[in-house]
């Protein structure tokens, strides 16, 4: 599902009412009809209805759903912040309906409590909001976030931009919010995703085309529009899954790429080598099947190890480079001169970022998967933390158009950035997977896909969806706390099952 921008759902909502035809009364009709319905399904108290009005559409959209409300026996009482007088269009429209409806009107002041209302509607603004909001309306807004009631958002909780997901001011913080047509930046990004509560994207009568106008660029991954994961023949054999490479590791960090061994095989990966320094051959022993290349004498890599590791690879599908691996010079001449003679698809994670750089990167164009952290990214792009957080969606999709590489930014709403210019988001992260351990599952569960011919892009998008639904089931039964990774790798079937049973 695309992603939106305030400005793009506006020109959606634009091309509908203008080239298509719906007018847009009708669209505000079916929001108030979508957000009713949504109303309907929620468990709680209902006896006393709140719906807090703004000036513009957004309030229309109250004021339509405020009548629904009143048509089927609730009581309601509609909070106006603004003179009446201001509406227009729409929102004047539905006002005047409303008058004739028996309604109580209460004009805001700061006597005005929302204490007594069991359910309030914010309908202060949505997608119009230029700027943080001021006087009257912030002071509202504060009011209904220290009321008991349930928070339902129309659209978008007031005071966020549906175009950022930084919270630049005073907002709702809402239970649920019911936004039309798609779902905007705002609902899907941290940290504004988490003044969303649940989120529930409703149908208003814009068809596809209206939004392709717009051109999006961002999609939301969910079980719907997830790459399609392959039904094995009957004749198959693991000649027809291929084979992983995992190189990583280094002392103190060798349960790196055994884990992304283990998370590959269990991927599906036909087969799947480990390399692994001779005196750590034991770490493998939990998973025979995860097949051995030793490195003799050594606890990490330097450049007398590459020629014969660039022989074994020769007629091998993917190498999944990184976890675990070190970041001294030697380590770096190593990766440099393996990168260099192998023209192989390469997944790169942890330490294998770090000793990334123009060269290897241009070396790497279209043949990779990168999987930084937020951190780590911030390291390659030689700025802050904080900057890739303000602007991480541009700074994602900008490098992986300039390197040509598939980039999977790590983080409870991973972004997934491809080389012409596309990005994913999976926003199902779940907090049992902010753990060691959790990239380089990852890394070799995407290794793992490719070896089995999925693109780069579908193995990423398949590689985040499923760890994040694994790791959900596992929170359905133990503790969020206390999930180790190996336990998520155990349990990928789980997560697969559940993609699969969808498609
Ligand atoms: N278009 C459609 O067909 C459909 C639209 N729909 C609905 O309309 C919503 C968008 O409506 P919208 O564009 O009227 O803007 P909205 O969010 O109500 O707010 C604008 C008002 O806020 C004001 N204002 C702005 N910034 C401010 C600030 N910082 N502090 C204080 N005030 C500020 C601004 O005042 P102004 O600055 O213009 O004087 C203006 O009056 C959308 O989210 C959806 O719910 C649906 O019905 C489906 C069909
Ligand atoms: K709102």
């Amino acid at each position: 599902m695309e992603v939106l921008s305030s400005a793009q759902m506006m020109e959606a909502d634009r091309y509908t009412i203008e080239e298509i035809g719906i007018p847009s009364i009708v669209l505000m009709e079916n929001a108030a009809k979508g957000i009713f319905e949504e109303f309907l399904k929620c468990e709680v108290k209902k006896d006393k209805i709140a719906v807090v009005v703004g000036k513009g559409n957004n309030g229309g959209d109250g004021l339509a759903v405020a009548r629904h409300l009143i048509n089927n026996g609730f009581s309601v009482d509609v909070i106006l912040i603004y003179p009446p007088e201001d509406f227009k269009g729409d929102a004047k429209i539905n006002y005047d309906i409303l008058k004739k409806y028996p309604v109580k009107f209460i004009q805001y002041d700061e006597n005005v409590e929302f204490d007594s209302y069991d359910v309030i509607f914010d309908a202060i603004f949505g997608t119009g909001l230029g700027k943080a909001v001021k006087g009257v309306a912030e002071q509202v807004i504060e009011k209904i976030n220290f009321s008991r009631g349930f928070k339902i958002a129309v659209d978008i909780p007031s005071g966020l931009s549906g175009s950022s997901y930084e919270i630049f001011g005073k907002c709702v913080k809402a239970d649920l919010t019911v936004t039309l047509a798609r779902p905007k930046i705002v609902h899907v990004f941290y940290p504004a995703k988490k003044m969303c509560g649940e989120v529930v994207v409703k149908d208003i009568s814009i068809p596809d085309s209206a939004v392709s106008k717009v051109n999006p660029e961002l999609f939301m991954l969910n079980y719907e529009n997830l790459p399609l994961i392959y039904k094995r023949e009957p004749d198959s054999h693991k000649g027809n899954f291929g084979h992983n490479v995992v190189i990583g590791g280094s002392k103190g960090k060798m349960g790196a790429p055994v884990m992304a061994a283990y998370a590959s095989l269990m991927a599906g990966a036909g087969l799947t080598t480990c390399a692994i320094f001779e005196d750590y051959y034991y770490y493998l022993s939990r998973y025979p099947e995860v097949m051995a290349y030793i490195v003799q004498g050594k606890d990490f890599y330097t450049l007398n190890e590459v020629n014969a590791i660039v022989d074994f690879v020769q007629d091998k599908d993917v190498l999944t480079i990184g976890c675990g691996m070190g970041r001294n010079h030697q380590i770096k001449e190593f990766l440099a001169e393996l990168i260099d003679k192998t023209d192989h698809f390469t997944v790169i994670d942890a330490d294998g970022l770090f000793h990334l750089d123009e060269i290897l990167l241009e070396k790497l164009r279209y043949r990779a998967v990168l999987t930084p952290h937020i951190g780590e990214f911030a390291r390659l792009l030689g700025v802050s933390k904080d900057e890739v957080l303000k602007d991480r969606i541009n700074l994602a999709k900008e490098f992986a158009i300039k390197y040509g590489v598939v980039l999977v930014l790590k983080s409870a709403d991973t972004i997934i950035a491809t080389p012409d210019g596309l990005l994913f988001v999976v926003s199902n992260g779940v907090p049992a997977l902010a753990k060691g351990g959790s990239g380089d599952c990852l890394a070799g569960v995407i290794g793992g896909l490719i070896a089995q011919k999925y693109s780069l892009v579908d193995a990423a998008k398949i590689g985040c969806f499923v760890m994040n639904v694994t790791a959900s089931l596992l929170m359905e039964e133990k503790n969020e706390k206390c999930i180790k990774t190996t336990e998520v790798i155990e349990n990928l079937y789980r997560g697969f099952n559940k993609i699969e049973a969808y498609q």
